[in-house]
């Protein structure tokens, strides 16, 4: 079966698919309200196996799912609706494929996207190193205005780690972009990766009709809710 043969059986039967698509974009929220409903596209990228799929079901459903690794085929979407200061924004999330021969698919939806998170796995040093050429392909195909994050994945295996978190932290900070180490397993992060995300957007639209209104930092915000390091935690 030729790639989008596959692609198109893929979405027929992918279970995230929801039928509703929100035709709502940030690009027209000029005149948000409290009760409105936006939607902003946050695309998931990274390697094969780094932990987009469980990540996003961690996030979607609460819940981690073990067992054999069943690779991406083409790019699927989850909607979710979150609250983030009273107002209810849609974020629609993008799982696209990590494996090199859906690459040409995927670039296709990044020009769409509010948002990317970008993952590596912090037990694949293949993974980190690959990090500057996805970084290079998001500035080529994106929106430069894009929201980026990138996140470490797969905190929770401490004894196979072999990325340190302030490497992760010294690549983000040359890129200028927010970074936070997360488990798709236990949930650390998982919820405040795309919270963060989903502020910074909703601030972006309503900054843009309320200049006077303080700025938000991603970085601080972040900063100030992560799940810090402790004598129980992974980091
Ligand atoms: N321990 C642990 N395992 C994880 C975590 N996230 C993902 N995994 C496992 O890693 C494997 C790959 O996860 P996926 O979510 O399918 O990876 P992916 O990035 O979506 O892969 P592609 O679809 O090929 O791009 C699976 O066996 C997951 O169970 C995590 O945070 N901790």
């Amino acid at each position: 079966m030729g790639t989008v043969a596959l692609i198109d059986a893929h979405i027929d039967s992918c279970t995230h698919v929801l039928t509703h698509v929100c035709t709502h974009k940030y690009t027209h929220t000029r005149g948000l309200l409290s009760c409105c409903v936006c939607c902003w596209q946050t695309i998931l990228v990274g390697d094969s196996g780094v932990g987009k799929t469980s990540l996003l079901v961690q996030f979607d459903q609460g819940k981690f799912i073990p067992g054999s690794f069943s690779a991406t085929v083409g790019i699927c979407f989850t909607n979710k609706v979150v609250t983030v200061d009273n107002v209810k924004v849609k974020l629609q999330m993008w799982d696209t494929a990590g494996q090199e021969r859906f690459r040409s698919v995927t670039h296709a939806y990044y020009r769409d996207a509010h948002a990317l998170l970008l993952l590596y796995d912090i037990t694949s040093k293949s993974s980190f190193d690959n990090i500057r050429a996805w970084l290079t392909e998001i500035h080529e195909y994106a929106q430069r205005d894009v929201v980026i994050m990138l996140l470490g994945n797969k905190a929770d295996m401490a004894s196979e780690r072999v990325i340190r978190r302030d490497e992760g932290e010294k690549l983000a900070r040359e890129y200028s972009v927010p970074f936070m180490e997360t488990s798709a397993k236990t949930g650390v992060n998982v919820d405040l990766a795309f919270i963060a995300v989903a502020k910074e957007l909703k601030h972006r639209a309503v900054h843009g009709q309320q200049p006077n209104e303080p700025t938000f930092q991603i970085h601080e915000y972040i900063e100030s809710q992560k799940e810090k390091s402790g004598c129980c935690s992974y980091f």
